[in-house]
């Protein structure tokens, strides 16, 4: 296997809130192998943004300093303050309407990025980024560099940020559920579009989404992240034909592709300020057991690079989860 590019070591992130301590990630470990796709899957509040926002540097106001660590292409990104250590990963965000400057040209904007991460002068940026455009397939790449951000649709806008995430020469693509403000066709075009462009340039990628579908068809990984932890990781496919932790089942089970009516997992994901002992998962779990409650479950490494956070895993998981 590939030295991976990413790796986050018993990440912890807690912040100061008005509602008081916000225990939104605990003792997440996340590995990406070069070259490798990795999803992060969970329901909303369940951390997947902190984490991303932890890898970038951008925690918000009132953040403690995160335990644990997250090593980058070798070095300790956390511990290195050094804007230049965080300069090869790309992030494409997720909703392209808010992610660019209405005042001023779309061109500009990446060429002002390119400016301060990659060498050369104004015209090799120029250069570059029509490629890049050619390469995002944005139709007229010269004249786009003079558009404004309103003269393009929501897809190619996004395509646009694809582009300005590769024009660091990334080694590690980060993306935050990129198609979700997008419709079914135009997200079709761009998750094919990411694929290609990761697939042809051995680039990694930490993609964080929703929808199992996306996930299938993106990532040979994947982490399921409930209430800021993990509660399971494998290979996609391993993990999605035979879901060991109860939480990924019942997610699953309610994606509409598997869903035969509309189902939700009874309750609510736990406010960060609010988490519950033992597994966080517990008032929730079908399967809850008084040990559940006790202590926190650790993430038992399983055959096959799976790792699940429930002492029921080597159960047959019973039918009734699915509702
Ligand atoms: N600045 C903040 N102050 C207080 N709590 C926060 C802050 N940012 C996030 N949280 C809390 O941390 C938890 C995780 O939030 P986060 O946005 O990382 O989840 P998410 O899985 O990305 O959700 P979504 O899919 O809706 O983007 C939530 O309970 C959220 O309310």
């Amino acid at each position: 296997m590939n030295a991976p590019v990413l790796e986050v070591q018993g990440l912890g992130v807690r912040l100061r809130s008005d509602g008081g301590i916000a225990d939104i990630l605990d003792d997440v470990s996340i590995s990406v192998p070069r070259g490798g796709t990795v999803g992060v899957v969970g329901e909303s509040g369940c951390g997947k943004s902190t984490l991303l926002r932890a890898i970038l540097g951008i925690l918000p106001r009132g953040a403690e300093t995160p335990r644990g660590a997250i090593l980058f292409e070798g070095r300790d990104i956390l511990s290195d303050r050094a804007a230049s250590a965080r300069g090869r990963i790309g992030f494409v965000p997720q909703d392209p309407y808010l992610s660019l400057n209405p005042v001023f040209r779309a061109g500009d904007q990446i060429l002002e990025i390119m400016r301060r991460h990659a060498r050369g002068s104004r015209a090799d940026h120029k250069r570059r980024l029509v490629e890049l455009f050619r390469a995002v397939q944005l139709p007229d790449p010269e004249a786009a560099l003079r558009k404004f951000p309103h003269q393009f649709s929501g897809g190619q806008r996004q395509r646009l940020l694809i582009a300005a995430a590769m024009s660091c020469d990334p080694a590690l693509i980060i993306a935050d559920e990129p198609t979700t403000a997008l419709d079914v066709t135009t997200q079709r075009e761009i998750l094919a579009l990411l694929r290609g462009l990761v697939a042809e340039r051995g680039l990694s990628l930490l993609f964080v989404t929703h929808d199992f579908g996306v996930l299938a068809n993106l990532c040979a990984e994947v982490t399921v992240l409930y209430a800021g932890r993990v509660a399971e990781s494998g290979p996609t496919r391993e993990v999605l034909d035979a879901p060991r932790h109860p939480y990924t089942r019942m997610l699953l089970a309610c994606h509409p592709d598997r869903a035969t009516e509309p189902l939700g997992i009874p309750g609510t994901v736990p406010a960060a300020t609010a988490q519950p002992g033992g597994c966080r998962f517990h008032p929730r779990c079908p399967i809850v057991h008084s040990g559940c409650v006790a202590e926190p479950p650790p993430l038992q490494p399983l055959p096959g690079d799976r790792a699940v956070a429930c002492p029921w895993h080597a159960e047959p998981l019973p039918e009734a989860i699915l509702g």
